[in-house]
């Protein structure tokens, strides 16, 4: 459904190649967690996913269309079948929790209904349905401000549930969840999107975790994809090369910047 080739992409907001030729092919229905160190890029190459900032070089094809190569309104109607739960969820504070959970269906109504649905939510039940598995049923009319940060990431990934997308990207979704929590809130995650057929990636710093519920693992070092496959392929030694200081360019990146000579008179 969606197609990476030889992409590089800044972070958000950046200019420079953060994401180095990047080739990666996500099919409908199919389940990834993507894995790395901490500023290897999994945030970026989410953001790449959700069609949130055009690519330095390379070609991205959804669907069969290349958003970028599209007029923005064609690129928005794309768009609309991407849901992406960030990091920290932009969540207005004094929004109440259902509606906050509801808003994830705007793109997909009527002007008419969406005011209808920030104003008074005739859909409630289904925020309830999303918030029930991820143990936030009793928070339906809560405030958003009266949130932990937990719940707070988990109304997050209530909002992909109810989104109607056919791609989902969870941007470290467990990130202030304690560890019993975690692995059930993964479980929903991929058994809602197996059941209405949504392609899920998802990036996670909970090796563990991702090597147990993902059939497909991408291994980010450095903003190259250095493994792409099972998880029952990856290794030890792959695990220790991923999470060696990033500091330690591999062979292959390095050097990335050429040491400057220092003039003679700095040297004495
Ligand atoms: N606005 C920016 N301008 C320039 N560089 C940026 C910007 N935002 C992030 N970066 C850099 O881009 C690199 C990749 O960041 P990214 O957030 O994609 O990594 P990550 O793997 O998701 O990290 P983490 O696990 O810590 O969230 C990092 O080195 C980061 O410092």
């Amino acid at each position: 459904m969606i197609s990476l080739s030889g992409i590089d992409a800044a972070a958000l907001g950046g200019t420079s190649a953060v994401l180095r030729g990047v080739s990666l092919d996500v099919a409908a229905g199919e389940a990834v967690a993507v894995i790395g160190a901490s500023g290897a890029g999994k945030t970026t190459l989410l953001n790449q996913l959700a069609l949130m900032q055009a690519p330095l070089a390379g070609r991205l094809v959804l669907d069969g269309a290349e958003p970028w190569a599209q007029p923005r309104r064609e690129r928005q109607r794309l768009r609309a079948g991407i849901a992406l739960a960030p990091q920290q969820p932009p969540l207005p504070p004094r929004q109440r929790v259902a509606v906050a959970v509801l808003a994830a269906r705007l793109p997909q109504m009527s002007l008419v209904r969406s005011l209808r649905t920030l104003w008074s939510p005739p859909d409630a039940p289904l925020a309830l349905a999303a918030l029930t598995p991820l143990g936030l049923a009793d928070k339906l009319w809560l405030r958003v401000d009266r949130l932990s940060g937990g719940e707070r990431q988990r109304v997050g990934l209530a909002r992909l549930l109810v989104a109607d997308a056919r791609l989902w990207l969870a941007d470290e979704p467990l990130a202030a969840l304690d560890p019993t929590r975690a692995g059930t809130v993964l479980a929903v995650l991929r058994q809602q999107a197996a059941e209405r057929g949504a392609s899920l990636v998802c990036s996670l710093h909970q090796v563990d975790l991702a090597l147990k519920h993902f059939p497909r693992v991408v291994a980010l070092r450095a903003g190259r994809v250095v493994f792409d496959g099972p998880p029952g392929a990856i290794d030890e030694d792959l695990l220790e090369e991923l999470y060696r200081s990033q500091d330690e360019a591999p062979p292959e990146l390095a050097p990335l910047v050429q040491p400057v000579p220092l003039p003679q008179a700095m040297c004495r």
